[in-house]
């Protein structure tokens, strides 16, 4: 079923808001919005429970739902008024031929950023044409015999036309925006000036809108899209009501010649319209579930690593079975035990792995614990292994999962049980943590209750859950003194004392000397020799320190022992730089499509990093490895109203700067934000800092990832090559700009210092917060490349193998400088 009828003169459609009445105050306009509902409704018209009041107010015509205004004044139509034009994939009042301020539009209703901010959150992706409501069009364009029917969402700036493709060759009349799959709608951002939806916004309780002929109605009697093409002479719309009363946009209905539309149609009307945002609450609450379980997912794996690398052995049972099935046990428990691995589903049995010497004549342990496992009681038991040779004996502690680990512990058991009140008395899952008893090890028995901790190397440092691990060792959640901080673990073997490191040299690779508000403080470290392997079980293949210290390996002779070392760390409880930027969290917040970089935020960020390497150069410190995983955010103590604040962090791969020359180096940090001199020659330097630096400024202003879309190869080749650099898009402050180009120069000796750049970044502030210099919105799902002509989004092709095959490599064949932000969504 074709959802356009082709007009005489190739009529079509598009929105263009032009009123008289725009230029009156909000209420005035409220009222001129219903004032021309031409549609008289039927007694026993059936209402919409979420929409009662759209057809009362259809009854009782435009009574109540406003101040009292003027009804709209008829105009003869223009036929050389002014058009709508589409610019950079946006349908837009055409400002050269247009007063604008004929042109206003509806005006804002008053609660509007509140109903943005309701359809914010419902997360539309409202630059995709969605076939659910294509289908609902469809419908509505044959129940309603009319050419055009749209579901349209309005934001703070644009009203999201989906509409029909011979459309959208209207509108666009450069034809950009057709792509395959004929008769499916297509998305046109459209000026919220120019739509009549708009409309449906302003009156003080949900309304249908019916215009009936729109050449007799003063606010869009003038319309570009009324006097000219496509001349939409009659238009009906239902709002979208969002179940908490927000008004999301609008369903409607146009054609190009005058009708009436009866009550019943528009109680059809409303109807669909509920239908759309019920469908879209749905997909929502779908959303949000499926990214819950996700979440909940990655917390199990994170907690599943964290008890994997106890050393002690860990089973999961569940004790609401007979014979309690294994859900899960770690690596630690093979080692002890001798026993295969076992996971949900294997179908083993914890009682059949087991005996409990002594317990026979008072039932199965199952039965005997029945009690102690309903109360959610914790309990030892010496218990017998089966199988293999000979008799082994291990004393086994049950302790059920939402136990607490111990005070000032977080919770460390499956998340998915944790919770409820009830669910603490009913508990379901026991962990059971196995060693050997106390005459076979010569340790003391462990308590009752108490989950099993690594043996500290000091007294008072306490490991929990595993924060996440790097290409060093792991990082963990942990205690000391009552404080919480992270610990990293390392395994690397002793030092000969041929290749033993300084403990200068150690002291000022692990930042022990380093007091400075922006850079992550280390509190302490020791060494111990190591048990049994934290990692290599699970196998990780840890990088050892003397690695970090540039130790030879035929240095390393495997006589040497393993050695644990644990680094107190200061906690970074809001997670990476990196991630802050992939959120979003740099952008003024209103929607993805229209936000503005955050620059007040971006600055202050800046300004604490540039702080923080100026103070490590000042040391001849050498990061090497500057990018956002290694920037960790902190709760901010009120310093200034962001959420969080920066510290410099991971001097893994840090190498003190001898004298004014450059170090070399065979350790590589991030290809991204490495310069060209490191890459070709291995040549490191402060201002190969510098060049990072400038890498991260552009991410922090344009929210993208550097190079993206490019591989390892490819990036290093457009380096190399050095008539490619990061772009920023045009609304970017001078300053900002400026500073950026300069850290990421070719010529390693044209970057500045920290301390200029330091300077540069607090002048940019005082003038941000003079008002001296303006933040531009920008749109962050389109490239900032140089290919302006197709004027829509150019991802750089994956997978792409060789070079020249890169559009981004081309356009440098033409001699363009080159740019490689690629769009997130
Ligand atoms: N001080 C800290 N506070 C909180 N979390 C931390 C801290 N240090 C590290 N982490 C977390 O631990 C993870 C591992 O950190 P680590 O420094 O060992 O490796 P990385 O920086 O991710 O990788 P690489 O060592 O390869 O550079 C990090 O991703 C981070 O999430």
């Amino acid at each position: 079923m074709g959802c356009v009828q082709s007009k005489p003169g190739g009529r079509a459609d598009a929105y263009r808001a032009d009123d008289e009445a725009a230029s009156k105050p909000a209420g005035a306009a409220a009222a001129a919005a219903a004032a021309k509902p031409a549609t008289k409704a039927s007694e026993g018209l059936s209402v919409s429970p979420e929409q009662p009041d759209i057809v009362a107010q259809l009854l009782r015509g435009s009574a109540g739902s406003g101040p009292a205004v003027p009804p709209p004044q008829p105009a003869s139509p223009k036929k050389d008024g002014p058009s709508a034009v589409v610019k950079d994939g946006v349908a837009h009042l055409d400002a050269r031929e247009t007063d604008l301020k004929y042109f206003s539009g509806a005006p804002l209703c008053a609660n509007d950023s509140d109903r943005c901010d309701a359809l914010c959150s419902l997360n539309i992706d409202m630059m995709t044409s969605e076939p659910r409501f294509d289908f609902i069009t469809k419908l509505m364009t044959s129940i309603f015999r009319c050419p055009v029917a749209m579901v349209v969402f309005i934001d703070n700036r644009f009203s999201y036309l989906n509409v029909p493709v011979a459309l959208v060759v209207f509108i666009d009349n450069r034809h950009s925006y057709i792509k395959s799959g004929q008769g499916m709608a297509q998305i046109v951002p459209t000026d919220r000036r120019l739509s009549f939806c708009t409309w449906t916004l302003v009156p003080l309780k949900p309304e249908m809108l019916v215009v009936e002929d729109s050449l007799e109605d003063g606010r869009f009697a003038e319309n570009p899209f009324v006097v000219n093409e496509p001349h939409i002479r009659f238009y009906a719309g239902a709002p979208l009501v969002s179940s908490r009363g927000h008004r999301l946009g609008s369903l409607c209905v146009v054609d190009y010649k005058p009708r009436k539309f009866d009550a019943e149609s528009c109680n059809l009307l409303c109807n669909f319209a509920t239908m759309v945002v019920r469908d879209v609450e749905r997909q929502h609450e779908e959303d949000l579930q499926r990214r819950q379980s996700m979440q909940l997912s990655r917390e199990n794996t994170q907690l599943m690593r964290a008890i994997d690398a106890c050393s002690d052995g860990v089973v999961l049972v569940d004790v609401t079975y007979p014979k309690w099935p294994v859900m899960f046990s770690n690596e630690g428990w093979s080692t002890l035990t001798g026993m295969e691995k076992l996971a949900s589903g294997s179908g083993r049995m914890f009682w059949d792995l087991f005996s409990c010497p002594g317990m026979s004549q008072q039932g199965h342990p199952w039965e005997v614990y029945k009690g102690a496992v309903s109360r959610g009681e914790a309990f030892s038991l010496d218990l017998i292994k089966h199988g293999g040779s000979g008799r082994h004996l291990f004393t086994v502690t049950f302790r059920p999962a939402n136990d607490k680990l111990d005070e000032g512990m977080p919770n460390i058991t499956i998340p998915a049980l944790q919770g409820k009140e009830e669910d603490l008395e009913t508990a379901q899952y026991y962990f059971c943590t196995i060693r050997r008893p106390a005459q076979h090890s010569g340790e003391p028995p462990l308590p009752p209750n108490q989950f099993p901790t690594k043996s500290a190397p000091f007294e008072d440092v306490r490991l929990g859950p595993l924060l996440g691990k790097g290409s060093f060792g792991a990082v963990y959640y942990g205690t000391w003194n009552g404080a919480q901080v992270a610990v990293k673990v390392i395994e690397h073997r002793s030092s000969t004392d041929e290749y033993r490191a300084t403990d200068e040299a150690l002291e000022a690779m692990l930042g022990l000397k380093m007091m400075h508000p922006n850079i992550v403080r280390t509190f302490k470290y020791a060494t111990k020799e190591r048990q049994q392997s934290l990692h290599s079980s699970n196998g990780m293949r840890s990088r050892s320190l003397e690695d970090s210290l540039s130790l030879s390996p035929s240095a390393l002779s495997s006589s040497r022992r393993m050695m644990e070392t644990w680094i107190v760390l200061e906690l970074c409880n809001r997670g990476s730089l990196q991630e802050a930027i992939d959120k979003g969290s740099f952008r003024t917040k209103r929607s993805i499509y229209d936000g503005a970089p955050d620059l007040m935020r971006i600055i202050r960020t800046a300004i604490e990093i540039a702080g923080a390497m100026a103070y490590l150069h000042s040391m001849d410190i050498l990061h090497s490895d500057l990018n956002g995983n290694n920037i960790l955010l902190v709760s901010n103590t009120g310093i200034d109203d962001r959420p969080f604040s920066a510290k410099v962090s991971d001097f893994g791969l840090s190498r003190i700067h001898i004298g004014t020359g450059a170090v070399a180096t065979e350790t590589y940090g991030t290809v991204t934000h490495m310069p060209p001199e490191l890459l070709s020659e291995g040549r490191l330097s402060k201002a190969a800092d510098v060049y990072s630096f400038g890498v991260l400024l552009w991410e922090l202003y344009t929210g993208q990832r550097p190079w993206a879309g490019l591989r390892h190869v490819q990036v290093i080749a457009h380096k190399m090559r050095s008539t490619t650099k990061l772009e920023f898009p045009p609304a970017v402050p001078a300053a900002y700009r400026d500073l950026a180009d300069r850290c990421m120069a070719t010529d390693d000796r044209a970057r500045p210092p920290f301390s200029e750049a330091l300077n540069v970044l607090l002048d940019l502030k005082d003038a941000v917060q003079s008002g001296a210099v303006k933040i531009e919105p920008f749109p962050v799902y389109r490239s900032y490349e140089p290919d302006k002509a197709a004027g829509k989004p150019r991802a750089i092709p994956d997978g792409c193998d060789g070079i020249r095959e890169n559009p981004a490599a081309q356009a440098e064949a033409n001699g363009a400088a080159v740019v490689t932000g690629v769009a997130r969504c």
